[in-house]
């Protein structure tokens, strides 16, 4: 089997990921995924071309790797078949996180509430002095402060209560870094509560390499990675781009929006999985990204069929056609047809 994504005098780990593919669209060898090292991927490609399938399917190769620790965030429930054998994953329905596992000066922006203005920094104030969102909220009536802006916090807070991801429970994420993968579905949130859960967990998978407190590589898997960027969960996503190689946390983001993606999302990435992308600005900030050793446009060479991609290696600084393997698992995000599989074209328009 080949490996991308290094040497090949090198070894290690490596996740089965699928099947080279000839212009003529015949099968060639097998081709896996380097996974000794940790490595920022990017998997792009517009709806249904195979983003969330491919995600998957690294999952269940990580859960098959040594020495590494998978962690899937599933934006929209469609990771749940990863509980299967033989993969026996485990997924957190309603995953909740600890309120003082966020930075207080996190908690303005969280809420939505402008930091220099009173009901902001008593909110920043509050989760400065309190380790829970409970003792936040006891905490606000005897806050000294105007009564309104008391009566802003306490609201704000009261909101953020409501979304039932902060709990003194809360998972702690050095508690995800066993060998099969843990999906984390958020299915059941709203945007902010659920880049509040991605921020502390893609943080405190960092910092807890940084510290050595955890033996494996974690590797954070995120679907529908553009609706995490630019908000809350923003500046941990970048830590794991920019920063995450060196203690050893690999990252995967996929997303049908490249162009949405932060340019150090695309140029970061060690790894680039195109799928078929044709929207304009998609495929130019992935051109964006070509580089020298591509030796014809990236344009030219997109596949057209739902699986296969083009794997962009700047470990080795090639480019490789590969159809991507089935899954082990139960593919949650196989869309409900009205046409049977075996009557409907491949080809992805
Ligand atoms: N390599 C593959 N082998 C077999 N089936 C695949 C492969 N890739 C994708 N599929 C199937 O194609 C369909 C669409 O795939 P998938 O849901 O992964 O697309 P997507 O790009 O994530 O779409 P969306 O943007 O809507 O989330 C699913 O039914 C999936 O099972």
């Amino acid at each position: 089997m080949h490996t991308i994504g290094r040497d090949s005098d090198e070894e290690g780990p490596v996740c089965r990921f699928g099947n080279y593919r000839a212009r003529d669209g015949s099968e060639g060898a097998a081709v896996g995924l380097d996974v000794n090292r940790p490595h920022a991927a990017v998997v792009v490609g517009k709806r249904g071309s195979g983003k969330s399938h491919t995600l998957g399917v690294m999952a269940e190769g990580l859960a098959r790797a040594a020495g590494v620790a998978p962690v899937v965030i599933d934006p929209m429930g469609v990771f749940g078949g990863l509980e299967a054998s033989p993969i026996d994953g485990t997924v957190h329905d309603a995953p909740s996180v600890r309120a003082d596992a966020l930075p207080p000066s996190a908690w303005p922006d969280l809420l939505g509430l402008d930091p220099t203005a009173p009901a902001g920094s008593l909110v920043w104030r509050l989760a400065a002095e309190e380790d829970s969102l409970l003792a936040m909220r006891g905490a606000v009536d005897d806050a000294d402060a105007a009564p309104e802006t008391r009566r802003a916090a306490a609201n704000h807070l009261a909101l953020a209560d409501s979304w039932g991801v902060f709990h003194p429970d809360g998972l702690d994420p050095r508690s995800l870094c066993g060998p099969a993968p843990d999906v984390l579905d958020l299915s059941g949130l709203d945007e902010t509560p659920a880049s509040a859960v991605v921020r502390v967990v893609a943080r405190g998978l960092y910092d807890a390499r940084v510290a050595d407190a955890v033996s494996r590589i974690p590797w954070v898997l995120l679907d529908e990675a553009h609706a995490f960027v630019g908000g809350l969960a923003d500046s941990a996503l970048r830590t794991l781009l920019t920063r995450g190689r060196a203690p050893g946390v690999g990252v995967v983001l996929a997303t049908q929006r490249p162009s949405a993606l932060p340019e150090v999302a695309v140029s970061q990435a060690d790894l680039r999985v195109v799928h078929r992308l044709t929207a304009g600005p998609d495929v130019s900030a992935m051109a964006a990204a070509d580089p020298t050793y591509f030796d014809e446009s990236l344009r030219a060479r997109l596949p057209r069929e739902r699986g296969c991609a083009l794997v962009v290696d700047d470990t080795t600084e090639t480019v490789h056609d590969v159809r991507v393997r089935p899954r082990e698992t139960p593919d949650g995000g196989a869309t409900p047809r009205a046409v049977p599989d075996r009557d409907r074209s491949e080809t992805i328009e």
